[in-house]
């Protein structure tokens, strides 16, 4: 991986570099991105399927998936997926549950009752990956939590397949999902956004996705409500002279594997531990199936940052506030009060990041490029609005009203106090 070394306001600024010329490259995304959203809002339908067989090689008999096809997937699944994906399903549910929120109800003024309402989204759409590699995972990261919140109807969308992988229809079926339609990429964000002749139009979009899914989710921003940027996958390692060299390439490669846009950064304060992940980094690198992908990632967006002291380390890695972040030292507990800010963080030697992708219960849809500085990992609370509510009594309207009509005056805003004044007259 490229090295950097340097004081920590050097290395920022090669990472702030980096990054610019990395959204300058997204300025391409953008242009077609805004076209296929164009295109989807004129024609619907028939332009799903022209991207269809534009980016997937293939047009759907129908969109919608039907439940026999569902059905079959369940002969078809492993008996051994089958149990693994209800194992998750079981920690996901387990750890979600503690995400619920409930309103509350305020009476302690007299006559008066404020409160607020938490209220599950109506219609989500939630999007499955499946370019490169089929993400039933995705499934239940993305639903069981919609479900957790009590959303009435989940729109699950997924690039089309000649076969599907049974998992991912089974994963659906097994966490509750409406309906699934086979269309994936910005034409199926543009489709949840704003309707066509066979897909709802939603009220919020979830999932995660690459380039061209998250810069969609950007652009129908508003239109929609998103739950966040989840784009092409990231780790950062922050690891000492106690980590082991090989688990620490092992983890960078799992996400370098998702997309030649993943990235991969080892921050370290041992020379000779960021030369033996290198080393370790080659020799994987040769047997792993998906090498020309992981490859790219590690060559072109791979790095390896050198400083002096574990405050630098952690400064620097919250200055990139990655997706996942492996703290690789020992007693790595202790070091939490350091992160400032990371979608999902992994705690020891033992912790690697695949474990939260498939198993541990927490939710492995996470903001990347940055933006777990703002964003959260997806939650219940990502499926529910809040309402407030309020109540007075006449007498309460009387006991308020100078404070009310001296503000709207303050602001010239007589008519609001006239609303006002009308009612304590009749008091
Ligand atoms: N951040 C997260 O939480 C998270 C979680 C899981 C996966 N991921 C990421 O999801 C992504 C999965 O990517 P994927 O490609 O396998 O599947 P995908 O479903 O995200 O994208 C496939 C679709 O992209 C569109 N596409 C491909 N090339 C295009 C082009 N040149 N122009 C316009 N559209 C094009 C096509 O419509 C295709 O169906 C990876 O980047 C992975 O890292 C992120
Ligand atoms: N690491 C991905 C999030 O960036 C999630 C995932 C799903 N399957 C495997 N990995
Ligand atoms: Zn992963």
């Amino acid at each position: 991986m490229k090295r950097l070394t340097g004081t920590v306001q050097e290395i920022s600024d090669v990472l702030a570099a980096d990054y610019a010329a990395y959204s300058q490259a997204q300025n391409d995304v953008d242009d077609i991105v805004s076209s296929i959203i164009s295109n989807v809002r004129a024609n619907g339908d028939s332009a799903l399927a022209e991207y269809a067989q534009k980016f997937d090689g293939m047009i759907p008999e129908r969109l919608e998936v039907s439940r026999e096809t569902i059905a079959r997937a369940f002969d078809e699944i492993d008996p051994a997926v089958l149990t693994a994906l209800e194992h998750a399903k079981a920690n996901i549910e387990s750890y979600h549950k503690h995400q619920v929120e409930k309103g509350f109800v305020d009476t302690e003024t007299d006559g008066v009752v404020r409160g607020q309402l938490v209220l599950p989204i109506e219609k989500v759409g939630v999007y499955v990956p499946g370019g490169t590699a089929a993400y039933p995972s995705s499934v239940l990261m993305n639903v069981l939590p919609a479900k957790i919140a009590g959303v009435p109807e989940i729109y699950m969308v997924t690039p089309p397949q000649v076969n599907f992988n049974p998992a991912i229809l089974v994963a659906a079926a097994l966490s509750g999902v409406t309906k699934i339609y086979q269309v994936g990429g910005a034409q199926a964000i543009a489709a949840l956004a704003y309707g066509t002749q066979t897909i709802p139009k939603v009220d919020k979009i979830t999932g995660p996705g690459n380039v061209f899914v998250a810069t969609a989710k950007k652009q129908v921003f508003g239109q929609v409500g998103i739950d966040m940027i989840a784009g092409p996958s990231e780790i950062g390692v922050i690891a000492d002279a106690s980590a082991n060299a090989s688990y620490v390439a092992a983890d960078l490669l799992s996400q370098a594997e998702h997309d030649k846009l993943a990235r991969a950064i080892l921050v370290t304060n041992s020379v000779a531990l960021a030369d033996a992940v290198d080393l370790a980094l080659s020799e994987q690198l040769e047997s792993l199936p998906r090498k020309a992908i992981a490859y790219e990632s590690i060559v072109q967006n791979g790095r390896t940052i050198v400083t002096d002291t574990i405050d630098d380390m952690f400064a620097l890695m919250n200055d990139i506030a990655p997706e996942h972040l492996e703290i690789a030292m020992d007693n790595a507990i202790e070091y939490l009060p350091k992160v400032k800010h990371a979608g999902s963080i992994f705690l020891g030697h033992f912790t690697s990041e695949p474990i939260g992708d498939y198993y541990a219960g927490t939710n492995h849809v996470l903001p990347t490029s940055g933006t777990s500085r703002f964003y959260s990992a997806l939650g219940v609370y990502d499926f529910v609005k809040r309402s407030q509510f309020t109540y007075y009594s006449q007498d309460a309207v009387a006991k308020a009203s100078k404070d009310i009509t001296t503000l709207a005056y303050s602001e010239g805003l007589e008519g609001h106090a006239r609303a006002i004044e009308i009612r304590d007259e009749q008091a």
